[in-house]
């Protein structure tokens, strides 16, 4: 048994946008009016800095200052990961320590990028990071963009320990991550990455979601969630089909981000551009991204309705 509670992990994670003046620098307000808009939707966290937060992207000054806005707004309503995952093991520590001070629920990394390491490398760093705080640590599979591979030997070895509370995949193989969750059933969180398959990774085993795209409709994957959980199958599907036409037209975009931003601008929640060298919207498609804008505030309307 976990000395963890794993439930406030649950449900549906929203993987927070980075958010920037018109500078390009991290703005506090902006993180904080983002984060507080979130907290009102009913959504059980939020995960900072990672893929959708751009923490890549970031010096460790800014992430620390994004991560400390959005602890200060919501970090008693919701429940924060902070992504500290860093190139280096030394900046990944220092971000973790920073975490566990400004208030964080739990931290969560990547392997370490940029050289293909062998296993034992990605190993000590993810062991470093937890050894260096008294957090609980979620594993972040997603090797489309790492190239690391993560075997069922090394997690299964990880999650004995303690800390070690389960693994957010990325990965679109669905086996994988029920091959992950029977590795660890009840005593781990596996926690679906794809958007695109929230219900069939729910469905295999997912113990809940953490997305990219459940910024700009998190009513529609709590939808999805509570269709799920009543046990109405046909209308979470129908409610996934019509979350994967929305995720469809928002992947024509020169970058996911910039057209969620986008996206989110039109509504009077501007967090800025995203940062270079992900590409912002181009002037001659906001058209399209009005046209698809209505259209996801549509969807949210019907699935609001659904629920009276
Ligand atoms: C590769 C990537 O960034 N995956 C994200 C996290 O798992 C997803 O949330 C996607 O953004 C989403 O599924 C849209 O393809
Ligand atoms: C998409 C996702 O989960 C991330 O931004 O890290």
């Amino acid at each position: 048994m976990r000395t963890v509670d794993l439930d406030r992990f649950r449900g549906i994670t929203i993987a927070m946008y980075s958010c920037y003046d018109e500078q390009g620098e991290v703005s506090t307000e902006a993180a904080r009016m983002l984060a507080r808009h979130y907290a009102n939707t009913g959504v059980s966290g939020l995960y900072v800095g990672g893929s959708s937060g751009e923490g890549m992207l970031q010096s460790v000054e800014e992430r620390k200052k994004m991560l400390e806005a959005v602890i200060a707004e919501v970090g008693r309503e919701l429940t924060v990961i902070a992504h500290i995952g860093a190139p280096s093991t030394r900046d990944s520590v220092a971000l973790a320590k920073h975490a566990e001070e400004a208030g964080a629920h739990a931290v969560s990394a990547v392997p370490a990028i940029y050289y293909r390491l062998p296993e034992a490398s990605v190993e000590h760093h993810w062991q470093s990071i937890v050894d260096s705080t008294l957090l609980p640590f979620i594993i972040y599979h997603i090797p489309q963009t790492t190239g690391f591979h993560l075997s069922k030997a090394l997690l299964t070895r990880l999650i004995r320990q303690d800390k070690i509370i389960g693994v957010k995949i990325s990965a679109e193989s669905t086996f994988e991550l029920q091959q992950f969750k029977a590795a660890g059933g009840d005593d781990i969180l596996v926690l679906n990455g794809p958007d695109e398959q929230y219900l069939a990774g729910r469905s295999i085993g997912a113990d809940g979601g953490i997305g990219g795209t459940y910024g700009v409709m998190p009513e529609l994957f709590l939808e999805i969630e509570n269709c799920f959980q009543e046990g109405k199958l046909e209308e979470a599907q129908k409610w996934q089909f019509t979350v994967n036409e929305l995720i469809a037209e928002l992947l024509t975009f020169p970058s996911l981000y910039g057209a969620c931003k986008a996206v989110l601008k039109l509504r009077g929640l501007d967090s800025g551009e995203p940062r270079l060298p992900l590409l912002p919207v181009r002037e001659t498609d906001m058209e399209r991204v009005r046209a698809l804008n209505d259209k996801i505030l549509d969807c949210i309307a019907r699935a609001e309705a659904s629920r009276k």
